[in-house]
């Protein structure tokens, strides 16, 4: 590849951590998604969140009714781990492939986790089993004591709570969530083959100086926070080295305007609309541009076990001006790097 290439052309990609909500909402953001991306795990925290079979049949159903025409799309359902779930439901979901992976929310960690696990040992005997089929475990990996700071909160889970799991089910598949910080990523490199981490692109472009200094920007507010530039950099290090447990998980959890521009505002960034292109920016920054089709693309599937997708997009080095704000009905979301020119563009034929 030369040193900067005018065209990227890649395999298409998946995203393996989205929030798509429901209803109109979910109706309306699904494309941006849908239009770019072959497959994507589909966060399980509606209220109520996504616990039964029943529940996650008619979730899915919904989002396959509402996708464009001509969009090739497959939404890879998870259920949302709490101690209403029976382990019958994850066996049962995982052999009939409606069940991906199953959630692991702290309670009250993040947006609509008040129903997520107050003591994540009393889950255990669903780990169990979900080593036992093969079922991968994904977790917002946060502590929500209240003595514990904000900023601290992913590096204390580590050793709180993500180490003893791991010592506990060494076979069992695990996705360390949106991580943030230096120790995450490093966890994840010494880690075994059985853990991986997704990367948001605002963890990868930001750090929290860009959501504080000069004015507060809501629209970078999403949990885990933002952390300082030098746990920025270790993320950064992380995707560059190119190591195959890392890969594309946007994030993307739109929460209309009103409610982050507002005294106490919602946890989420809306990046659906130009994730990839945000990505590829970084990656040309850091130098990694040769890395970057396996984050997007490669990474993900192999962790899953799943297919590589077969079709490919293109992205070209064209400015790419993204909108202030995005209507939505009487509504409005507004989208990561609202009003910004990025250098690359998605083609769209
Ligand atoms: N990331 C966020 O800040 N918010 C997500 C929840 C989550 O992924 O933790 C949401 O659902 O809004
Ligand atoms: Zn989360
Ligand atoms: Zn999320």
């Amino acid at each position: 590849m030369t040193a900067s290439p005018s065209t990227l052309r890649l395999r298409r990609p998946d995203d393996w951590h989205l929030h798509l909500r429901d209803g109109e909402l979910m109706a309306f953001v699904l494309p941006y998604t849908s239009a770019v991306y072959a497959r994507a795990i589909v966060m399980p925290n509606l209220a109520p969140p996504v616990t039964t079979l029943e529940a996650a049949e008619a979730y899915r159903r919904r989002i396959l009714d509402a996708l464009p025409a001509g969009h090739d799309f497959t939404p890879l359902m998870t259920c949302y781990l709490n101690e209403s779930v029976t382990a019958q439901t994850l066996e049962e979901g995982h052999a009939r492939g409606l069940l991906t992976a199953a959630k692991l929310y702290p309670a009250n960690a993040t947006t609509n986790s008040a129903h997520g696990v107050r003591d994540v040992k009393a889950i255990y005997p669903l780990f169990e089993v979900m080593q036992r089929i093969g079922m991968p475990l994904l977790i917002h990996g946060e502590v929500t004591d209240a003595a514990v700071d904000i900023f601290d909160r992913e590096k204390v889970f580590i050793d709180a709570v993500l180490e003893d799991i791991r010592r506990q089910f060494p076979e069992l598949k695990v996705v360390f969530e949106h991580i943030t910080t230096a120790e995450a990523a490093q966890y994840v490199l010494e880690g075994s083959e059985t853990l991986a981490a997704t990367v948001t692109p605002q963890h990868l472009a930001h750090n929290r100086n860009d959501m504080l200094v000069g004015g507060i920007r809501p629209h970078l507010y999403c949990l885990p926070i933002l952390k300082r530039g030098s746990h920025q950099q270790a993320l950064r290090d992380a995707v560059a080295s190119g190591h195959p447990r890392f890969f594309l998980g946007t994030d993307s959890a739109p929460h209309l305007a009103h409610t982050k521009e507002t005294a106490c505002g919602c946890a989420g960034v809306f990046n659906a609309p130009h994730a990839l292109e945000v990505y590829a920016t970084v990656f040309e920054a850091i130098g990694a541009l040769d890395r970057f089709e396996a984050f997007c693309a490669e990474n993900g599937p192999r962790f899953y076990g799943l297919p590589l997708n077969e079709g490919t997009l293109e992205l070209e080095r064209r400015p790419c001006d993204v909108p202030e704000t995005i209507a939505c009905g009487e509504e409005h979301l507004v989208p990561f790097r609202a009003g910004e020119t990025l250098p690359w563009r998605l083609r769209r034929d």
